[in-house]
Protein backbone atom coordinates (compact mmCIF):
# COMPACT_ATOMS: atom_id res chain seq x y z
CA UNK A 1 0.00 0.00 0.00
CA UNK A 2 1.34 3.37 -0.90
CA UNK A 3 1.51 5.92 1.96
CA UNK A 4 -0.74 8.68 2.26
CA UNK A 5 0.28 11.53 0.39
CA UNK A 6 0.45 15.17 3.08
CA UNK A 7 -3.09 17.17 2.76
CA UNK A 8 -0.78 20.01 1.46
CA UNK A 9 2.62 20.27 0.45
CA UNK A 10 5.26 22.17 -1.29
CA UNK A 11 8.44 20.87 -3.51
CA UNK A 12 11.29 22.66 -4.56
CA UNK A 13 9.71 26.01 -4.74
CA UNK A 14 11.87 28.94 -5.47
CA UNK A 15 10.50 32.57 -6.49
CA UNK A 16 12.54 35.51 -7.24
CA UNK A 17 12.00 38.84 -7.92
CA UNK A 18 13.11 41.50 -10.25
CA UNK A 19 14.25 43.58 -7.05
CA UNK A 20 13.33 43.65 -3.37
CA UNK A 21 9.97 45.39 -2.67
CA UNK A 22 11.83 47.77 -0.04
CA UNK A 23 14.84 48.87 -2.21
CA UNK A 24 13.97 51.67 -4.02
CA UNK A 25 16.78 53.25 -5.61
CA UNK A 26 18.74 49.34 -5.85
CA UNK A 27 19.66 48.73 -9.22
CA UNK A 28 17.32 46.27 -10.84
CA UNK A 29 18.65 42.38 -10.28
CA UNK A 30 17.02 39.12 -9.26
CA UNK A 31 16.26 38.82 -5.75
CA UNK A 32 15.27 35.41 -4.54
CA UNK A 33 13.05 35.11 -1.71
CA UNK A 34 11.80 31.52 -1.65
CA UNK A 35 15.14 28.85 -2.45
CA UNK A 36 14.22 25.49 -3.21
CA UNK A 37 11.67 25.33 -0.39
CA UNK A 38 10.14 21.80 0.58
CA UNK A 39 7.39 21.82 2.88
CA UNK A 40 4.29 20.20 4.13
CA UNK A 41 1.48 19.13 6.31
CA UNK A 42 -0.41 15.89 7.13
CA UNK A 43 -3.95 15.72 7.52
CA UNK A 44 -5.13 16.48 11.50
CA UNK A 45 -1.31 17.75 12.04
CA UNK A 46 -0.48 21.12 12.92
CA UNK A 47 3.00 22.61 11.28
CA UNK A 48 4.85 26.03 12.38
CA UNK A 49 6.54 28.27 9.87
CA UNK A 50 8.73 30.53 12.30
CA UNK A 51 10.76 33.61 10.85
CA UNK A 52 11.93 37.05 11.22
CA UNK A 53 10.37 39.61 9.27
CA UNK A 54 11.67 39.78 5.86
CA UNK A 55 12.32 35.15 6.04
CA UNK A 56 9.86 34.84 3.41
CA UNK A 57 6.98 33.73 4.96
CA UNK A 58 3.96 35.45 3.89
CA UNK A 59 5.35 34.56 0.22
CA UNK A 60 5.32 31.08 1.46
CA UNK A 61 1.97 31.20 2.18
CA UNK A 62 0.40 32.41 -1.05
CA UNK A 63 2.20 30.46 -2.57
CA UNK A 64 1.10 27.51 -0.74
CA UNK A 65 -2.88 28.61 -0.87
CA UNK A 66 -2.42 29.03 -4.79
CA UNK A 67 -2.78 33.01 -4.39
CA UNK A 68 0.93 32.65 -6.41
CA UNK A 69 2.15 30.70 -9.01
CA UNK A 70 5.88 30.02 -8.07
CA UNK A 71 8.53 30.26 -10.48
CA UNK A 72 9.95 26.60 -10.13
CA UNK A 73 8.76 23.88 -7.58
CA UNK A 74 4.80 22.02 -7.12
CA UNK A 75 2.18 22.91 -4.69
CA UNK A 76 0.81 19.87 -4.07
CA UNK A 77 -2.49 19.43 -2.82
CA UNK A 78 -3.86 15.75 -1.82
CA UNK A 79 -0.54 14.30 -4.07
CA UNK A 80 -2.00 16.70 -7.17
CA UNK A 81 0.02 19.44 -8.61
CA UNK A 82 -2.78 22.88 -8.01
CA UNK A 83 -1.38 23.97 -11.32
CA UNK A 84 -1.85 21.30 -13.54
CA UNK A 85 -5.10 20.46 -11.77
CA UNK A 86 -8.46 20.95 -13.85
CA UNK A 87 -11.52 23.30 -12.79
CA UNK A 88 -13.01 20.92 -10.35
CA UNK A 89 -10.40 20.00 -8.77
CA UNK A 90 -9.10 23.34 -8.83
CA UNK A 91 -12.24 24.33 -7.04
CA UNK A 92 -11.66 21.56 -4.19
CA UNK A 93 -8.81 23.21 -3.34
CA UNK A 94 -9.67 26.51 -3.03
CA UNK A 95 -12.72 24.96 -0.91
CA UNK A 96 -10.14 22.73 1.47
CA UNK A 97 -7.33 25.59 2.46
CA UNK A 98 -9.06 28.49 3.77
CA UNK A 99 -6.89 30.94 5.19
CA UNK A 100 -6.66 33.43 9.13
CA UNK A 101 -5.24 36.55 8.59
CA UNK A 102 -3.33 38.58 11.36
CA UNK A 103 -5.96 41.24 11.98
CA UNK A 104 -9.90 40.49 11.79
CA UNK A 105 -11.05 43.78 12.10
CA UNK A 106 -9.24 44.57 8.57
CA UNK A 107 -10.31 41.42 7.20
CA UNK A 108 -13.96 41.78 7.97
CA UNK A 109 -15.71 44.64 6.43
CA UNK A 110 -17.08 46.58 8.83
CA UNK A 111 -20.67 47.78 7.24
CA UNK A 112 -21.46 43.82 6.86
CA UNK A 113 -23.30 41.57 9.21
CA UNK A 114 -21.60 38.95 10.84
CA UNK A 115 -23.86 36.67 9.27
CA UNK A 116 -23.38 37.81 5.69
CA UNK A 117 -19.53 37.69 6.33
CA UNK A 118 -19.65 34.33 7.19
CA UNK A 119 -21.39 33.72 3.87
CA UNK A 120 -19.47 35.31 1.79
CA UNK A 121 -16.89 32.59 1.35
CA UNK A 122 -20.20 30.10 0.20
CA UNK A 123 -21.09 32.95 -2.42
CA UNK A 124 -17.50 33.16 -3.55
CA UNK A 125 -17.02 29.42 -4.26
CA UNK A 126 -20.32 29.46 -5.54
CA UNK A 127 -21.39 26.54 -2.83
CA UNK A 128 -25.21 26.34 -2.98
CA UNK A 129 -28.00 25.36 -0.29
CA UNK A 130 -29.37 27.03 2.84
CA UNK A 131 -26.23 27.68 5.55
CA UNK A 132 -28.05 27.98 8.09
CA UNK A 133 -27.27 25.04 9.79
CA UNK A 134 -24.21 25.31 9.08
CA UNK A 135 -23.54 28.63 10.47
CA UNK A 136 -25.27 28.23 13.54
CA UNK A 137 -22.60 24.85 13.92
CA UNK A 138 -19.32 26.85 12.80
CA UNK A 139 -20.14 29.56 15.20
CA UNK A 140 -21.03 26.69 18.36
CA UNK A 141 -17.26 25.35 16.82
CA UNK A 142 -15.61 29.17 17.94
CA UNK A 143 -17.79 29.32 21.39
CA UNK A 144 -20.18 32.08 19.45
CA UNK A 145 -24.07 31.96 19.32
CA UNK A 146 -26.00 32.72 16.62
CA UNK A 147 -26.81 36.26 18.31
CA UNK A 148 -23.57 37.25 16.52
CA UNK A 149 -25.03 37.25 13.54
CA UNK A 150 -26.96 40.14 13.33
CA UNK A 151 -24.64 42.34 14.46
CA UNK A 152 -21.66 44.31 13.04
CA UNK A 153 -18.16 44.12 14.09
CA UNK A 154 -17.24 47.02 15.86
CA UNK A 155 -19.82 45.33 18.33
CA UNK A 156 -17.14 42.64 19.33
CA UNK A 157 -13.60 42.78 20.67
CA UNK A 158 -10.20 41.66 19.17
CA UNK A 159 -10.47 38.27 20.33
CA UNK A 160 -14.19 37.40 19.35
CA UNK A 161 -13.54 38.66 16.40
CA UNK A 162 -10.79 36.59 15.29
CA UNK A 163 -13.12 33.63 16.33
CA UNK A 164 -15.78 35.23 13.49
CA UNK A 165 -12.58 35.31 11.10
CA UNK A 166 -11.96 31.73 12.44
CA UNK A 167 -15.70 30.76 11.73
CA UNK A 168 -15.49 32.14 7.90
CA UNK A 169 -12.95 30.37 7.10
CA UNK A 170 -14.07 26.90 8.41
CA UNK A 171 -17.81 27.59 6.83
CA UNK A 172 -16.62 25.30 3.28
CA UNK A 173 -15.58 22.69 5.69
CA UNK A 174 -12.12 23.43 4.91
CA UNK A 175 -9.17 20.40 5.13
CA UNK A 176 -6.50 22.58 5.83
CA UNK A 177 -6.22 26.38 7.89
CA UNK A 178 -3.30 28.38 7.19
CA UNK A 179 -3.13 31.13 10.11
CA UNK A 180 -0.63 33.79 8.74
CA UNK A 181 0.22 35.60 12.52
CA UNK A 182 -3.42 34.85 13.96
CA UNK A 183 -2.46 36.01 17.42
CA UNK A 184 -0.15 38.85 16.45
CA UNK A 185 -2.25 41.79 16.24
CA UNK A 186 -4.16 40.93 19.64
CA UNK A 187 -4.22 41.45 23.28
CA UNK A 188 -1.55 39.22 25.13
CA UNK A 189 -4.19 38.53 27.53
CA UNK A 190 -6.51 36.97 25.12
CA UNK A 191 -3.82 34.93 22.62
CA UNK A 192 -4.24 31.93 24.55
CA UNK A 193 -7.82 31.90 23.62
CA UNK A 194 -7.35 31.82 20.37
CA UNK A 195 -4.23 29.67 20.31
CA UNK A 196 -6.33 26.86 22.00
CA UNK A 197 -9.68 27.36 20.02
CA UNK A 198 -7.01 26.48 16.63
CA UNK A 199 -5.35 23.56 18.82
CA UNK A 200 -8.87 22.41 19.90
CA UNK A 201 -10.00 22.96 15.96
CA UNK A 202 -7.20 20.37 14.99
CA UNK A 203 -7.79 17.72 17.75
CA UNK A 204 -11.93 17.81 17.53
CA UNK A 205 -12.44 18.11 13.71
CA UNK A 206 -9.18 16.43 12.10
CA UNK A 207 -8.22 19.68 10.62
CA UNK A 208 -4.75 20.96 9.55
CA UNK A 209 -3.20 23.70 10.86
CA UNK A 210 -0.25 25.56 8.83
CA UNK A 211 0.69 28.02 11.64
CA UNK A 212 2.83 31.10 10.69
CA UNK A 213 4.30 33.33 12.69
CA UNK A 214 7.61 34.98 14.11
CA UNK A 215 7.25 34.46 17.61
CA UNK A 216 8.62 30.95 18.24
CA UNK A 217 6.73 30.60 21.36
CA UNK A 218 3.15 30.40 19.99
CA UNK A 219 4.36 28.46 17.42
CA UNK A 220 5.66 26.22 19.89
CA UNK A 221 2.75 26.34 22.03
CA UNK A 222 0.36 25.76 19.03
CA UNK A 223 1.99 23.20 16.75
CA UNK A 224 3.70 19.41 16.40
CA UNK A 225 6.42 20.33 14.38
CA UNK A 226 7.92 23.46 13.23
CA UNK A 227 10.10 24.79 10.92
CA UNK A 228 12.53 27.92 10.65
CA UNK A 229 12.87 30.07 7.55
CA UNK A 230 15.56 32.62 7.03
CA UNK A 231 16.72 34.31 4.04
CA UNK A 232 14.16 31.92 2.03
CA UNK A 233 15.67 28.92 3.21
CA UNK A 234 14.09 26.32 5.53
CA UNK A 235 16.89 26.19 8.24
CA UNK A 236 16.00 24.09 10.53
CA UNK A 237 12.68 21.83 10.83
CA UNK A 238 11.92 19.70 14.58
CA UNK A 239 9.59 19.14 17.57
CA UNK A 240 9.03 22.71 18.74
CA UNK A 241 10.30 21.51 21.92
CA UNK A 242 13.89 20.34 20.31
CA UNK A 243 14.18 23.59 18.60
CA UNK A 244 13.53 25.75 21.84
CA UNK A 245 15.73 23.22 24.04
CA UNK A 246 18.17 22.47 21.18
CA UNK A 247 18.38 24.78 18.35
CA UNK A 248 20.98 24.30 16.04
CA UNK A 249 20.88 27.33 13.19
CA UNK A 250 21.60 30.66 14.48
CA UNK A 251 18.85 31.63 13.11
CA UNK A 252 16.96 29.57 15.59
CA UNK A 253 18.75 30.44 18.22
CA UNK A 254 18.39 34.71 17.50
CA UNK A 255 14.33 32.98 17.71
CA UNK A 256 14.73 31.56 21.04
CA UNK A 257 16.74 34.33 22.51
CA UNK A 258 13.47 37.09 21.32
CA UNK A 259 11.63 34.81 23.19
CA UNK A 260 13.63 34.86 26.46
CA UNK A 261 14.35 38.14 25.99
CA UNK A 262 10.67 39.53 25.80
CA UNK A 263 9.86 36.94 28.76
CA UNK A 264 12.58 38.38 31.03
CA UNK A 265 11.70 41.79 29.81
CA UNK A 266 7.70 41.03 30.78
CA UNK A 267 8.56 39.83 34.45
CA UNK A 268 10.88 42.51 35.25
CA UNK A 269 8.14 44.36 34.26
CA UNK A 270 6.38 42.78 36.88
CA UNK A 271 8.24 43.22 40.14
N1 LIG B 1 6.05 41.15 -4.88
C1 LIG B 1 7.27 41.40 -4.39
N2 LIG B 1 8.17 42.09 -5.12
C2 LIG B 1 9.42 42.33 -4.64
N3 LIG B 1 9.86 41.92 -3.43
C3 LIG B 1 9.00 41.24 -2.67
C4 LIG B 1 7.66 40.93 -3.09
N4 LIG B 1 7.05 40.23 -2.10
C5 LIG B 1 7.95 40.10 -1.10
N5 LIG B 1 9.10 40.71 -1.44
C6 LIG B 1 10.33 40.76 -0.62
O1 LIG B 1 10.63 39.44 -0.25
C7 LIG B 1 11.15 39.39 1.08
C8 LIG B 1 10.32 38.44 1.91
O2 LIG B 1 9.03 39.01 2.08
P1 LIG B 1 7.86 38.27 2.87
O3 LIG B 1 6.74 39.26 2.97
O4 LIG B 1 7.57 36.97 2.23
O5 LIG B 1 8.57 38.04 4.30
P2 LIG B 1 7.90 37.79 5.71
O6 LIG B 1 8.74 36.76 6.39
O7 LIG B 1 6.46 37.47 5.57
O8 LIG B 1 8.07 39.18 6.43
P3 LIG B 1 7.03 39.95 7.38
O9 LIG B 1 6.93 39.12 8.65
O10 LIG B 1 7.68 41.29 7.59
O11 LIG B 1 5.75 40.05 6.62
C9 LIG B 1 11.15 40.83 1.58
O12 LIG B 1 12.45 41.37 1.39
C10 LIG B 1 10.15 41.52 0.68
O13 LIG B 1 10.45 42.90 0.54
Amino acid sequence: MSPVPPVLAMEQVTQAYSHPRTALFRAPGTFTVLDCIDFHVHAGEAVGLVGESGAGKTTLTRILTGMEKPQSGRVLFEGADIWQAGPAERARFRRSVQMVLQNPRSSLDPRMKIGTALLEPMRSLRIDGNHLDRLTEVLGQVGLDTSALERFPHEFSGGQLQRIAIARALMPNPRVLVADEPVSALDVSIQAQVLNLLKDLVRDLGLSLVFIAHDLSVVAYTTHRASVIAGGRIVETGPPVELFTRPKAPQTQNLVSAVLTVNSGLSGNAL
